[in-house]
């Protein structure tokens, strides 16, 4: 923790029982705390944290922030101390304003992106920008932080101690820009509501965490809530007016008076894309930014990656960097690690692709985006991951059957399900397809079934590095086993 001790009011908090006491930290699980501590006690999806405020005090806690359904457990169990109790509406937002004052630094320029698909995506290419730019750069989710700043992060959204912790110590080295990702169970945790943005970033909408949310409307709300709450009204919000869900977003950014700058191939957007040339090694794109047109070549695989490359570069000028210096580094981004990337290429020019696909509309946007680099056939090699979203599994089945020449179902992370069900699941939307549950046999004949001028694209573990069965994790790298793949088909081992 940055300080030793801070007094309830330095972290925005008003006690309603008890005065205001100096606290040693902050913790959100009981069995994390330290003596001194301010336990926020959080309604939680299994439980509410207030059943845990006695184990809580026995570990020491100086304090406990609930809310209204927490406060009967909380007066029962700090009966008879004098230590202070907090409550507020919403005790996720005031840990999330706690835990930015307790660490009290943040990098000076800092971003976030929401999106069903592309959040890593964007971030990484904000933070390789701004590092070509010349400027000390991190970015910050499902992929670790990555850049002028590397640590693992166990969660696409740190949860806000460790979100502080983090900007704080990146700050302390000299981290001047960062590029966060905003995930719906984040925003909808209230984890990001202490950080101080400049901009913020809209990718797209569609199906995911059904499992999570309650309907759709409520995802949605989850992510609007990147732009109707935690960007202040002098902030920028760069939006996907492509996307129907995009414009709904713009009606409230206008409304909140946040400068709003639309990325899409219609005329009104400040980022318009206007076209797209597509070979075997990239693709070179056409655009405008407030009229004025460019053409650049991107070394990069898929036609999505034009419209994260220009979110990316609007939210980069959306934080002061001149257009012609951000357009200028273009060409010297590089593929972000498991999307669309290159893993493998066979003697005969065959190519294997690993992307990060989990959803139906990726894998769908994921195949369609390869087949104009690919003069042969396209063959996909999909799953479907255990204790996750269980409706989406047909449809992935389905995205992959509508645009692949040849499809394999195999293992995604099964968890705690048996896979024969979850590929029986995907299958029902991909009736053809072939069903090989072992992951790195499906790998291997995947490649043996590529041709001269054919591609394999893998999805759904990307950057990935382990198979997790049971509560098991077993090493596994796409990337690593298309190679060996190759390797061995090829001859080469
Ligand atoms: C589903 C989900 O997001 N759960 C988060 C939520 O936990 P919960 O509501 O389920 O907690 P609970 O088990 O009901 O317990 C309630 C409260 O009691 C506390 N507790 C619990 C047990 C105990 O002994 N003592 C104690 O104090 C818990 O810390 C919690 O605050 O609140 C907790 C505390 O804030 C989070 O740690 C926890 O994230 C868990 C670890 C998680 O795995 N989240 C994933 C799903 C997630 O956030 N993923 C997104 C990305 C998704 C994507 O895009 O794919 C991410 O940003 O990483
Ligand atoms: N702009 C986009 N539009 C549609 N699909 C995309 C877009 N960008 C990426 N994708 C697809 O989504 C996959 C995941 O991309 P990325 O990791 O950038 O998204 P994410 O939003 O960070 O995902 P997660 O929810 O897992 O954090 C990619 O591998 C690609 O298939
Ligand atoms: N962060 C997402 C991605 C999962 C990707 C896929 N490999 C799976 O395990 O379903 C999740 O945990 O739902
Ligand atoms: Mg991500």
């Amino acid at each position: 923790m940055a300080a030793s001790s801070k007094m309830l009011s330095e972290l925005g908090l008003t006690p309603l029982i008890g005065a205001d006491r100096s606290v040693s930290g902050l913790s959100v699980d009981s069995r994390q705390v330290k003596p001194g501590h301010l336990f926020a006690a959080l309604p939680g999806t299994q439980i509410h944290g207030a059943e845990f405020i006695p184990y809580a005090l026995r570990m020491g806690a100086g304090a406990v922030l609930t809310d209204r359904t927490g406060e009967a457990l909380a007066r029962e169990a700090l009966a008879g101390t004098d230590l202070p109790i907090v409550i507020t509406e919403d005790p996720r937002q005031a840990l999330a304003f706690a835990a930015a004052l307790w660490f009290g630094h943040q990098p000076e320029t800092l971003i976030a992106v929401t999106g069903t698909n592309g959040k890593t995506s964007v971030a990484t290419f904000t933070r390789q920008i701004w590092q070509l730019l010349g400027y000390e750069a991190a970015n910050i989710g499902t992929t670790g932080v990555e850049g002028s700043y590397s640590a693992p992060s166990p969660h696409t959204t740190p949860e806000p101690i460790t979100l502080h912790r983090l900007l704080s110590d990146m700050a302390g080295v000299g981290v001047t820009h960062a590029a966060m990702e905003a995930s719906s169970h984040g925003l909808a945790q209230r984890r990001l509501d202490g950080v101080t943005l400049s901009a913020a970033a809209f990718t797209n909408f569609t199906q995911d965490h059904l499992d999570y949310h309650a309907s759709f409307e409520e995802y949605f709300a989850a992510k609007a809530g990147l732009f109707t709450r935690v960007l202040p009204e002098d902030g920028a919000a760069v939006i996907n007016l492509d996307d129907p869900k995009g414009r709904e977003l713009a009606k409230y950014v206008v409304a909140r008076g946040q400068e709003l700058i639309g990325v899409g191939h219609d005329a009104e957007c400040e980022m318009q894309l206007l076209g797209q040339r597509y070979d075997a090694t990239g693709q070179d794109v056409r655009f405008s930014w407030e009229g004025w047109t460019q053409m650049v070549r991107l070394p990069l695989i898929g036609g999505f990656q034009a419209m994260n490359v220009l979110t990316a570069a609007a939210l980069v000028i959306a934080c002061g960097a001149e257009p012609e210096e951000v357009f200028a580094t273009l060409p010297r981004l590089t593929t972000v690690r498991g999307r669309m990337q290159l893993a493998a290429s066979r003697e005969n020019g065959a190519t294997v692709f690993v992307d990060y696909a989990h959803t139906p509309d990726a894998v769908q946007t994921a195949l369609k985006a390869l087949r104009p680099h690919v003069m042969g056939r396209l063959i996909a090699i999909v799953g479907a991951g255990g204790d996750r979203d269980a409706t989406k599994r047909p449809l992935m089945g389905k995205a992959a059957a509508e645009n692949a020449d040849l499809v394999i179902v195999t293992d995604d992370n099964p968890r705690s399900e048996d896979p024969a069900v979850i590929r029986a699941a995907v299958i029902e939307g991909a009736p053809g397809a072939l069903e090989v549950g072992d992951r790195a046999e499906a790998i291997l004949r995947g490649v043996d079934a590529l041709g001269p001028g054919d591609a394999l694209l893998v999805m759904g573990k990307g950057h990935e590095s382990g198979q997790i069965i049971g509560s098991d994790v077993y090493p596994f790298d796409d990337a690593e086993q298309a190679s060996v793949a190759v390797a061995a088909l090829d001859g080469k081992i």
